[in-house]
């Protein structure tokens, strides 16, 4: 989702972990690392810069030093040959324009650093100037991380419903972000919106319940934003000491990856990678497929239950603090007289197969008592999100947590587990996707070949909506290059990894640069070496496209 090249964080060049290396290190600690792969300064050139008023000291010294005195008759008399008059003059007029110039630019610099630029900043959001929006609300969440809720601020009442409609885009697009700029140093950052509660009209039994159009029809949208503050981040640090109240100037929304597109007809899974603050596009993806009526061609064509996607998410942070929403899942296995939530962190450490999904979710639900809602009502706004889901869904959502510091790191076998599924989680979907598992991606399709894919931004799938799948109505359609539109047996199962880029790095290989643009890369790591080994026969499936968020 780096819409705007020069707004990602950049840095200095680190070697890419590879095989041994990095299941040495383990991955997950790099969850936290956002590592930087281009010179710092592109980062800072994230928003254009104002233009600098034009000289206006042109005219002016001339004149002066053609114009007579003011009062002649009281001026001392000066010879004509004195030259250190002339020269006092120009050094004035020098002296005087430097001063103006000056003045022009800290004007300049003053007004750009306040977001009231020459009408860059607009109360209407778009992808090209900052908007200002007010901060509601902030909610530490763990040490290290808050939930900042920010709403459009109080216009003219003009363009609201423009704001609105680009909102109810995004939430319809499913995957987005938006830039926040640091208005001192002139730089910007992607956040992802987490996606808002869904509506209170929908029974929380119901498994099909509809978003609250809270962010959606309002004219004034709430935007809630989940913020890891890093050590010596720039904009996390700032926007970290913001209080509610304040401003925040936004830009966007930049749309991402078209999830239900390149679903398709026949992928039926989605595996979320997720590292740290990785979790808010998760949310993001399983909000729009599970509740949004997306993905998988199941809509609206009497499709059951068990045709629609599955959402799971292997969640890496590296404090236990950071792991929102495990506590019921810790106190839902325990309760299964498997032991302590300590233990269930040890399990995934000891790299055991995973204990079944039906297991799993049905021990969630005996474990769901009073002390859980009550819980539940403290709990924040991620934590909510998360056992919403997994409440309405239990059989297409779920959430694996593993911990850094408690030594559980999602390895190869969690990762296998969790691809060659059901990895036992999704026990009514399972059948239907391994049908559809056994057909091999396109070489050819924009939507479903790796290779396309590859060369790709990973910003720009809602302009490419018009480009037509070609996988041909086989589904497979490996040498096809029959135009279809993406539905007749074209698509393709999920793997997304979503996280700082070391995080990427080690699980799907680096991102790639060409043409001065940031693009997929092929699929390398962990998960470059499983499909790979698939492809030999061995235990995953080749129609798994990876998408590096
Ligand atoms: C599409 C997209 C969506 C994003 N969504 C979110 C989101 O919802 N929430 C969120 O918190 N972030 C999100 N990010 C990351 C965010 O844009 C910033 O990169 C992040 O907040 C760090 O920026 P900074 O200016 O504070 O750090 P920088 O000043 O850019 O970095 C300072 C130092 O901290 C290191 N560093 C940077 N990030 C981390 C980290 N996470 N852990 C440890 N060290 C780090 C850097 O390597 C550098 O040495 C997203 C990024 C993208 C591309």
């Amino acid at each position: 989702m780096n819409h705007h090249l020069a707004s990602k964080w950049v840095g200095h060049m680190r070697p890419c972990l590879s095989g041994p290396q990095a299941a040495r290190l383990g991955y997950s600690s790099l969850a936290t690392q956002y590592r930087h792969q281009r010179p710092a300064s592109a980062n800072t050139q994230s928003f254009p810069r104002l233009p600098i008023p034009k000289r206006q000291i042109s005219s002016q010294p001339p004149q002066q030093n053609h114009e007579p005195p003011l009062q002649p008759s009281d001026a001392e008399p000066q010879p004509q040959d004195q030259p250190p008059r002339k020269q006092g003059t120009l050094k004035s007029w020098i002296l005087f324009n430097i001063a103006g110039l000056s003045a022009v630019l800290i004007t300049a610099v003053v007004l750009k650093s306040a977001g009231f630029s020459g009408g860059e900043d607009k109360k209407v959001i778009n992808k090209t100037s900052f908007s200002p929006f007010t901060i509601v609300s902030k909610e530490q969440v763990s040490p290290t991380a808050f939930i900042l809720s920010v709403r459009a601020a109080k216009g003219d009442g003009k363009g609201d419903g423009d704001s609105a409609q680009a909102f109810r885009e995004a939430w319809e697009h499913g995957l987005w972000s938006v830039e926040a700029k640091q208005p001192q140093l002139q730089i910007a950052r992607h956040y992802t919106p987490l996606p808002p509660p869904p509506s209170p009209l929908s029974s929380p039994s119901s498994s099909s319940s509809q978003l609250s159009n809270e962010n959606i029809e309002s004219p004034l949208p709430l935007l809630r934003f989940l913020i890891r503050r890093v050590d010596g981040g720039e904009m996390s640090t700032y926007l970290g000491k913001l209080r509610a109240g304040d401003a925040v100037w936004l830009r966007g929304p930049h749309l991402g990856f078209d999830v239900d597109k390149r679903l398709g007809d026949i992928g039926r899974r989605v595996v979320f990678v997720a590292g740290g603050t990785g979790i808010a596009p998760a949310l993001q993806v399983a909000r729009r497929l599970l509740d949004g009526g997306g993905g998988g061609g199941g809509e609206g064509d009497g499709a059951e239950e068990q045709q629609q996607p599955t959402v799971s998410i292997l969640w890496a942070n590296r404090r236990a603090a950071d792991a929102l929403g495990r506590e019921r899942e810790r106190r839902a296995v325990s309760t299964g007289g498997g032991g302590t939530g300590r233990w269930f962190s040890s399990w995934w450490r000891r790299g055991d197969e995973a204990p079944s999904p039906s297991h799993h979710v049905g021990e969630q639900q005996q474990g769901r008592k009073q002390a859980e809602v009550e819980e539940e009502e403290e709990s924040s706004f991620a934590q909510q999100q998360i056992r919403d889901l997994q409440r309405r869904h239990p059989d297409r959502f779920r959430v694996s947590y593993y911990v850094d510091e408690e030594g559980s790191f999602i390895g190869a076998r969690d990762l296998r587990a969790a691809l060659t599924d059901g990895g036992g989680t999704h026990s009514s979907s399972s059948s239907s996707s391994s049908s559809s598992a056994l057909l091999p991606l396109s070489k050819t399709c924009p939507w479903h070949s790796p290779a396309a894919l590859a060369k790709l931004p990973d910003d720009d799938d809602f302009a490419r909506r018009g480009v037509e799948c070609r996988c041909g109505g086989g589904g497979g359609g490996a040498s096809s290059s029959t135009t279809t539109t993406a539905g007749a047996g074209a698509g393709a199962n999920l793997i997304c990894v979503s996280g700082p880029d070391g995080f990427i790095e080690a699980y799907a290989g680096p991102k790639r640069w060409y043409a001065g643009t940031e693009m997929q890369g092929p699929v390398r790591g962990v998960l470059g070496r499983m499909l790979a080994d698939g492809g030999n026969g061995a235990e995953v499936e080749e129609n798994w496209l990876v998408l590096k968020i």
